[in-house]
Parts: C-alpha cells; sequence; structure tokens
C-alpha cells in the first residue's frame, strides 16, 4: 500500500510510540487523526504536526479506548475529515498490573470492531489495514509484569484469529501485529521512576536496562512495514534492540 493521500487513526498519538506511528505515516504523504486521553498533549503534537505536515492533513481528538461512543466519534471525525479511512493503528496503553488493565486487550478489540465498519469494501469501505501494538511480552513471559503480558497475548491471539477469518479476507482487510521489546517513552520510565504497579520496580529495570531500549523511530519504521506490505496479512513483526526485525513464523 502506498500510503500517500489514504488516511488513518492512531490510538494514544500524543505521545511516545502513537506519536512516531502518526508521524512516519504523515512524513510519507498520509493524512492522520489521531486521539488521546491527555488533551493539553494532543494539542502541542497537533500543532507540531500542523506545521509540519500541513493544517488539514493532522486532526485530534480527545478520547478514550475504554468508552465506546468517544471512539464511535473518533472513527465519524475521521470519516467526515478526510473522506475516506484506510489505516488504524490501535496503539493506546498503559502498563501496570491492576485488574481492570485488561481494558489494555478489550480496548483494541473494540476499536478493531469499529474500524471494520469503516474499511471493510463489503460495508462501503475501500479495504485497508489494522495493526494492533501489542508488545515483546504478548510472546513471552515477563516474570515482572504478569498481567501485562496476559493482555498483551491476548490481543495478539485476537489479531492472528481475526485475521485467518476467510471473510474478512475478502473484505480487503488486513489484521497484523507488532511486537516491540521496550522502547524509549514515558511507559518504559516509569519502571524507573518506581511510578508503575511491575511486581518488582528494581529488578524490572535491570531487565530493561539488560534488553536494552529502542527509539521510537526504529519501532516506527516496523509499523511502516506492516502497514505498507500487502502480503502481509497475520503478520507478527517481533523488534528488540538486539534482534532487530523478526517475523514470528507458526
Ligand atoms: N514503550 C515500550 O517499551 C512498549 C510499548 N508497547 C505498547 O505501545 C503502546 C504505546 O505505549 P508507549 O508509547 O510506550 O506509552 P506512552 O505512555 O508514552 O504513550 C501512550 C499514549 O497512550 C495514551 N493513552 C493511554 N490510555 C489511553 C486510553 N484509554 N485512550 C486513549 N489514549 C490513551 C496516553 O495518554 C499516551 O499519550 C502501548 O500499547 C504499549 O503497551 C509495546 C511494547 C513496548
Ligand atoms: C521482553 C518484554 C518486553 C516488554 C516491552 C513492554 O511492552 C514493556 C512495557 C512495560 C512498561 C510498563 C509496564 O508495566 C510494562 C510491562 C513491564 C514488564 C516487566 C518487564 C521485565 C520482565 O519481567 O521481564
Amino acid at each position: 500500500m502506498n500510503v500517500a493521500g489514504k488516511a488513518a487513526l492512531v490510538t494514544g498519538g500524543a505521545q511516545g510510540l502513537g506519536k512516531a506511528f502518526s508521524k512516519i505515516l504523515l512524513q510519507n504523504g498520509a493524512k492522520v487523526l489521531f486521539t488521546d486521553i491527555k488533551e493539553d498533549v494532543g494539542h502541542a503534537t497537533l500543532s507540531e504536526f500542523q506545521k509540519d505536515y500541513g493544517q488539514n492533513n493532522v486532526v485530534f481528538i480527545k478520547a478514550d479506548v475504554t468508552s465506546q461512543p468517544q471512539m464511535e466519534e473518533s472513527f465519524q471525525l475521521a470519516k467526515s475529515s478526510f473522506g475516506r479511512l484506510d489505516i488504524v493503528v490501535n496503539n493506546a496503553g498503559v502498563g501496570g498490573e491492576h485488574d481492570d488493565n485488561w481494558e489494555r486487550c478489550k480496548g483494541p478489540i473494540r476499536c478493531t470492531r469499529l474500524a471494520l465498519n469503516y474499511l471493510r469494501r463489503d460495508k462501503g469501505g475501500q479495504g485497508g489495514v489494522i495493526v494492533n501494538i501489542s508488545s515483546a511480552g504478548g510472546l513471552k513471559p515477563t516474570q515482572y509484569g504478569p498481567v501485562y503480558s496476559g493482555t498483551k497475548a491476548g490481543l495478539l491471539m485476537y489479531s492472528r484469529s481475526l485475521a485467518a477469518n476467510s471473510d474478512l479476507q475478502q473484505s480487503g482487510v488486513r489484521v497484523n501485529t507488532l511486537c516491540p521489546s521496550f522502547a524509549d517513552t514515558s511507559l518504559v520510565a516509569s519502571i524507573r521512576d518506581n511510578e508503575t504497579t511491575v511486581l518488582n520496580n528494581e529488578k524490572a529495570w535491570e531487565q530493561v536496562q539488560s534488553v536494552g531500549i529502542m527509539p521510537v523511530e526504529y519501532v516506527a519504521e516496523g509499523l511502516f512495514e506492516l502497514v505498507t506490505d500487502e502480503s502481509k496479512n497475520g503478520a507478527v513483526l517481533l523488534m528488540a534492540k538486539a534482534t532487530g526485525k523478526k517475523y514470528l513464523e507458526m
């Protein structure tokens, strides 16, 4: 897929990986609506992007992926702003080990179902691609983040199962999963700063340092590959500092 002239919706795009994902799409000529719950950071990012990529090529809406009505409004706004929707990146997520952190899995599922109403050719769309942001922790155990790993593994298998659905394949929609290891964002800094509820911050931070931390721009290259390579459906791309990009083969 050539993203020039296409339209994307990115959740949690105000900062971190979501901002880098929005940026690489804008740099390559796509129009982007990004959502976030952080209104001030979202508006600052919007101003930066409008200056660099054009006033009418980027839209921000304060919207929470845990809210069905707010996400319905976000999808409608993307369609009315750009006249089309081709790419959806389910990125928004938090760290932590609380029971209600299952929203980390439910939010992207909610937004994937909404996205299908806009992308499917049999529903008036033009086909397209959904990329769900899981984690390396969705593929292998994290001893200090079992709820985190469980939710990301759930999202991974939801995405792969949906991609295997033959009706969906005929409707022109691809569903891929990106599984980054540690990237340089506030989510990872929150382990170091004792601001997240991993099971042992000190030991988890030692683990982060031994695994290594990737720049967000590098992870965005993986996202871009999953969006643009039309041979990729049901693909799972693992990215880590030491091993680079690797597709899951199973
Ligand atoms: N940073 C890392 O090492 C890795 C992060 N991930 C995943 O990448 C995604 C992005 O994380 P980061 O950029 O690292 O974190 P971040 O905390 O820097 O950015 C996440 C953004 O999502 C927003 N957000 C959080 N909950 C939201 C909600 N309910 N609705 C809308 N927006 C919401 C936040 O306000 C923030 O702007 C998450 O799903 C995370 O689990 C996956 C693997 C590695
Ligand atoms: C190799 C696992 C890579 C996980 C990358 C990731 O998504 C990290 C996110 C963390 C940020 C705050 C959290 O609550 C998340 C989970 C931390 C899990 C602890 C990692 C150390 C370990 O147990 O191996």
